[in-house]
């Protein structure tokens, strides 16, 4: 038996952090959204109890530090599942880009094996478990708009953003999130408003929207990466209503209605990018 389950990327509308807990962690506020940006999985039953990875990527790992292995181990172990499996991953979503791809594989992996082996978990019960992985597989779990708070795992659902053009380049670059957060200096200059980011988006204001986007870790990634900067100037530039660098970076986002503009921002960044995106916000939940 086959299963094909997408897995789509996510930005962060806003990011703030408030403080470095005892644990190691950031307590986080987060706005997040996901994106038709999507990473394929196909998982395909085996009778002899393995996990395989296939993935043509060369970035994607295909052991245990893939994070779909990471979900299917997890579900084997908790609910004593006898059965293996092969998940093949056709990757789209750019790798440490701060687009949660890994996460989104890793939630991908749980909704599907939840059907492929019969579990009958919810959804809150695959969200729970999704936070062993990582801080952003509870929300790549449910996907759509939500509040994001604690280390980034508990999730409150919010309605979809107005509609809107996303455009997305990632530099020839990859960040490590664990440095990005080991290199904030707290408190944080540049702090967004998280509240007032809710209200434009649940009264489906844009422009309140563009007016309110911020992320607290872009100063960090900025300041050791300039090309990121450099983007997010001809982005600027170009027209894009908003502009941001997407969780830990080094992906920039840009807000745009407009298709006059959207062809000029996405024709004037190819070239000087490694990878550029024109897609839509999913809005609210997109489960299949
Ligand atoms: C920054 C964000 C924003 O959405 O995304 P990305 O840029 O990775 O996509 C997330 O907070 C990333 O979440 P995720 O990538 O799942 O992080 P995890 O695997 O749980 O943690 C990786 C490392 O980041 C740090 N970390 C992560 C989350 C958090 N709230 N505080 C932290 O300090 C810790 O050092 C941890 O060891
Ligand atoms: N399924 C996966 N896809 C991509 N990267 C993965 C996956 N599983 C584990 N990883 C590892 O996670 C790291 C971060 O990847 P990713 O989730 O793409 O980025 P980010 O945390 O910035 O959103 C990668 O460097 C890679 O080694």
């Amino acid at each position: 038996m086959k299963l094909l389950v997408k897995a789509p990327a996510k930005i962060n509308l806003s990011l703030d952090v408030l403080h470095k807990r005892p644990d190691g962690y950031h307590e986080v506020e987060m706005i997040m959204t996901t994106i038709d940006l999507a990473d394929r999985l196909e998982l395909s039953h085996s009778d002899d109890g393995q996990i395989r990875i296939v993935s043509q990527n060369r970035y994607v790992p295909d052991d245990q530090r893939n994070l779909a292995y990471q979900a299917a181990q997890l579900l084997k172990d908790r609910f004593q599942v006898k059965e293996g499996v092969t998940i093949a991953i056709e990757k789209t979503i750019p790798v440490a880009a701060g687009l949660a791809g890994g996460s989104s594989d890793a939630a991908a992996a749980l909704r599907g094996l939840n059907k492929l082996w019969n579990l009958g978990l919810s959804l809150d019960e695959l969200a729970g478990l999704g936070a062993e992985i990582g801080s952003d597989v509870s929300f790549c779990v449910y996907g759509g708009t939500a509040l994001a708070t604690g280390r980034g795992e508990q999730i409150e659902k919010l309605p979809a953003p107005p509609t809107c053009w996303v455009i997305l380049a990632k530099p020839f670059i990859g960040v490590s999130t664990a440095d990005v957060y080991r290199k904030l200096e707290l408190p944080a200059a540049n702090r967004p408003d998280i509240q007032r980011m809710i209200e434009a988006i649940s009264s489906n204001d844009y422009h309140a929207v563009c007016r309110n986007v911020g992320n607290v870790l872009e100063d960090v990634t900025l300041k050791h990466h300039p090309e990121v900067a450099q983007i997010k100037d001809q982005m600027k530039r170009f027209g894009a209503d908003a502009v941001l660098m997407s969780g830990s970076g080094p992906t920039v986002f840009g807000l745009v209605r407009h298709d006059s503009r959207l062809n000029r921002i996405y024709n004037g960044l190819r070239g000087f990018c490694d990878q550029v995106f024109a897609v839509r916000m999913l809005g609210e939940r997109h489960l299949e």
